[in-house]
């Protein structure tokens, strides 16, 4: 398989110091397909970033879930790429859709934030998806297509991108989108990317699926042959993300 199967878990707001060390112990635990069949990053809020990185196994990483779009400063409040890479963060989560529209992100400033962090030689999550009202007036895919143009404006090296389609109506809802349409919009957003970027680029780009993953669904999802990984939200909190971990298992069996 060309695309190692991706499961990030992102934390969001939540969690607490004590919190937070209960979810990395219980991690550390588990037992779980080598890092050469599945690669595990998990996202806790900046602050619990490098007690959590100290702690965690070493087969997983850590990602920040926002960084700052150029060079650090006079910018109160925010957290800088520069900092993530002095604190040896390998990856950081752009363009979340919570982001896009509670913090009016546009396309333009989360390309122009992916290539900063990529300049820096940070891994970058990048996130992409439409709302219900978009797909139910049928521009899904221009939607998605129009986030990831605003994107590959901006990179031309895409070895340290995974993409994921976060539909904002599957987000945190428990309506998880159905193994077909996922596959539907991954596939349409891989073909974006042979058209658009290249074919190699298309082949070895992870594409991979957020909005209601749970330990029940993962594995259908994860059967699709264009998703290639996930991005969990609430269920990254709790005991079943190990077996969302595991569905990487149906990947390596095809
Ligand atoms: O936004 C998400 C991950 O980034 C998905 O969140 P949920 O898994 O809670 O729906």
């Amino acid at each position: 398989m060309v695309r190692k199967f991706f499961v990030g878990g992102n934390w969001k707001c939540n969690g607490t110091a004590e919190e937070v060390k209960k979810i990395v112990t219980v991690l550390n635990e588990a037992e779980v397909p080598s890092e050469d069949v599945v690669e595990v990053v998990v996202s806790p809020p900046f602050v619990f970033l490098p007690v959590v990185k100290g702690l965690l196994r070493p087969d997983f990483q850590v990602a920040a879930q926002n960084c700052w779009v150029r060079k650090g400063g006079a910018f109160t409040g925010e957290i800088s790429a520069e900092m993530l890479v002095n604190l040896g963060i390998p990856w950081v989560i752009l363009g979340h859709s919570e982001r896009r529209s509670l913090l009016n992100e546009s396309s333009e400033f989360v390309g122009d934030k992916v290539a900063y962090a990529l300049s820096l030689g940070l891994k970058v999550i990048a996130c992409v998806g439409e709302t219900l009202q978009q797909r139910e007036s049928g521009s899904t895919m221009a939607v998605v297509a129009a986030q990831t143009k605003a994107i590959a404006a901006k990179v031309s090296y895409w070895d340290n991108v995974v993409l994921a389609y976060e539909p904002v109506w599957a987000i945190g809802t428990g309506k998880v989108a159905t193994p077909a349409q996922a596959q539907e919009v991954h596939l349409e957003l891989r073909k974006w990317l042979h058209d658009n970027v290249g074919a190699e680029v298309a082949v070895s780009t992870r594409i991979i699926y957020g909005g209601s993953v749970n330990g029940a669904n993962c594995k259908e999802l994860a059967g699709q042959p264009d998703v290639d990984g996930f991005l969990v939200g609430g269920a990254s909190l709790k005991p079943e993300f190990i077996d969302i971990i595991k569905s990487a298992t149906v990947k390596s069996q095809l």
